[in-house]
């Protein structure tokens, strides 16, 4: 964090309209605290890949930027992110350049400017005076070309800007004006079945995701918890879910802190809850999970095993995750390890057959998350698929060996891409050894959750259930 250029003279006198950068007197511009973080986070993200939900709380600590400015700060940043493929097209017409001929700091601090003026309530002379300062900190010689493109964008508001630029093909449309990549549009639209319906789950991927908690059943009551925190209350779906109202360090909740009560999307909540509720007949105490880290539904699945006298051996990859998970369920029946899941059979702690129920929450794009992590979309390409769905279909095979006959496995992503979801199931359970029959799962969820579809699997959709976009398909092993 550049930290030479802020002064007295930057601090906001009133509302954001006010956040005129003034030179101090004698001195080079002093820039808003408040749009310099926001500046230095995206910066971050594209020159070194950072993650903004990592990155940017600490540029605010370091800064010293708190309270309204801070929220300030963070609305620009993740707006700034989300947006970027839509700005882009938008700055670029306005400069008459493709981005990639604008010079990385000037691009990322028109793109703020552009959030500015297109998205937010600031004033047009605020946004441009202030980002204009901003370039000219960079980059000195680009303040006049900034000036230019940024008083070019402030002349028509941004529906007017969708329509000028609209193309003709109604997905390329749809990614402009919702502001995702064609193939992600398209991803939905296949998932949906309709376009008009995905652009509706795209501009849920908009807004600002509410934090829910899950409350560990046995240890904590739901109700109870939700009343302990203000402004808070009990999730629409999971008996588990807690609903904060936002603002606040979840961290520093004494249930989160003393391991009662975990940070947790109520779709994560519901599938975990699926595969621990479904019946089962004959022993039902030796759980798994194949793909554990950083520990949210084995936190859940070992409550509830704790209530039931069950155990869970928790299995991740990634030694630092394992160690996540280790942390997340101390005190609750969970047996970490840090192995492979593939190693059913040849590991000693996974045998063939050795379990009742086992859970494969499978690394995946995570676009089903993609309101939570505002430039994961721009990030993730269809290449990514081919190594992704080989892991899935080799994962779920060896949760296919794991179970013992009769037992369930549930196969979970945090995506609706079919290549994930109903096509992974399909070519997993058609290669392996082991007999499986698709369970219809919707009985395991709660009644009241709308739209479930026909069954036998589920898909969740922030726009339908107020949830990440979470997959859900229950397997049972039939010989
Ligand atoms: C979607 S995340 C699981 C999230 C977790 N269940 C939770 O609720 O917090 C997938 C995890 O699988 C892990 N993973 C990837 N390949 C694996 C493998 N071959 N065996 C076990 N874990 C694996 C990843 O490191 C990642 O932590």
């Amino acid at each position: 964090m550049r930290s030479a250029r802020r002064g007295p003279g930057a601090r906001p006198a009133g509302g954001r309209d006010d956040r005129l950068a003034r030179p101090p007197r004698g001195g080079r511009p002093a820039l808003d605290p408040a749009r310099e973080a926001a500046y230095e986070a995206v910066a971050a993200v594209h020159r070194d890949d950072a993650y903004a939900n990592l990155v940017l709380p600490r540029i605010l600590r370091e800064s010293g930027v708190t309270g309204r400015d801070a929220a300030f700060a963070t609305e620009l940043t993740y707006g700034t992110l989300r947006q970027t493929g839509t700005l882009d097209a938008i700055v670029a017409a306005a400069a008459d350049r493709p981005m990639e001929r604008i010079d990385p700091p000037v691009r990322d601090a028109l793109r703020l400017g552009a959030y500015q003026l297109l998205h937010l309530r600031v004033g047009a002379h605020a946004a441009v005076a202030t980002t204009v300062d901003l370039v000219r900190s960079l980059v000195p010689g680009a303040a006049g070309f900034a000036n230019a493109v940024l008083r070019r964008v402030a002349e028509t508001d941004r529906t007017a800007w969708l329509a000028r630029l609209a193309p003709a093909d109604p997905v390329d449309r749809a990614a402009l004006t919702h502001a995702h990549p064609a193939w992600i549009v398209r991803a939905f639209a296949d998932a949906l079945g309709s376009l008009e319906e995905a652009e509706l789950a795209l501009d849920a991927d908009n807004l600002a995701p509410p934090v829910h908690l899950c409350a560990h059943p046995g240890l904590i009551d739901t109700a109870d918890l939700a009343a302990s925190l203000r402004g808070a209350s009990v999730g629409r779906y999971s008996p588990y879910a807690v609903v904060l109202s936002g603002g606040g360090d979840p961290a520093a909740i004494a249930a989160v802190r003393d391991g009662r009560a975990h940070v947790q999307d109520e779709g994560s909540q519901l599938v975990a809850n699926a595969l621990a509720t479904a019946p089962l007949d004959g022993r039902d105490d030796t759980w798994l999970d194949l793909c554990a880290g950083p520990g949210g539904k084995a936190g859940l699945l070992g409550a509830l095993a704790l209530q039931r006298g069950a155990h869970v051996t928790a299995v991740e990859v990634a030694h630092h995750r394992a160690a996540l998970v280790a942390s997340a369920t101390t005190g609750l029946p969970v047996y970490t390890i840090n192995a492979d899941g593939r190693d059913v059979g040849r590991d000693r702690d996974l045998p063939a057959g050795g379990f009742d129920r086992v859970l494969v929450d499978a690394p995946c794009t995570g676009l089903g998350a993609l309101r939570r992590r505002p430039e994961a979309r721009w990030r993730r390409q269809p290449s990514d698929l081919p190594p992704l769905t080989r892991l899935q279909r080799e994962l779920l095979q060896a949760a296919f060996r794991a179970v013992r006959p009769g037992g369930l496995v549930a196969y979970v992503t945090c995506s609706p891409h079919q290549a994930e979801t109903s096509v992974s199931v399909t070519e997993a359970a058609r290669r392996s050894d082991v007999e499986v029959d698709l369970v219809d799962a919707r009985p395991y969820l709660p009644g009241s959750l709308p739209e479930v579809g026909t069954g036998p699997t589920v898909q969740l959709w922030p726009h339908r259930h107020g949830t990440d976009a979470m997959f859900l398909a229950l397997l049972r092993r039939t010989a």
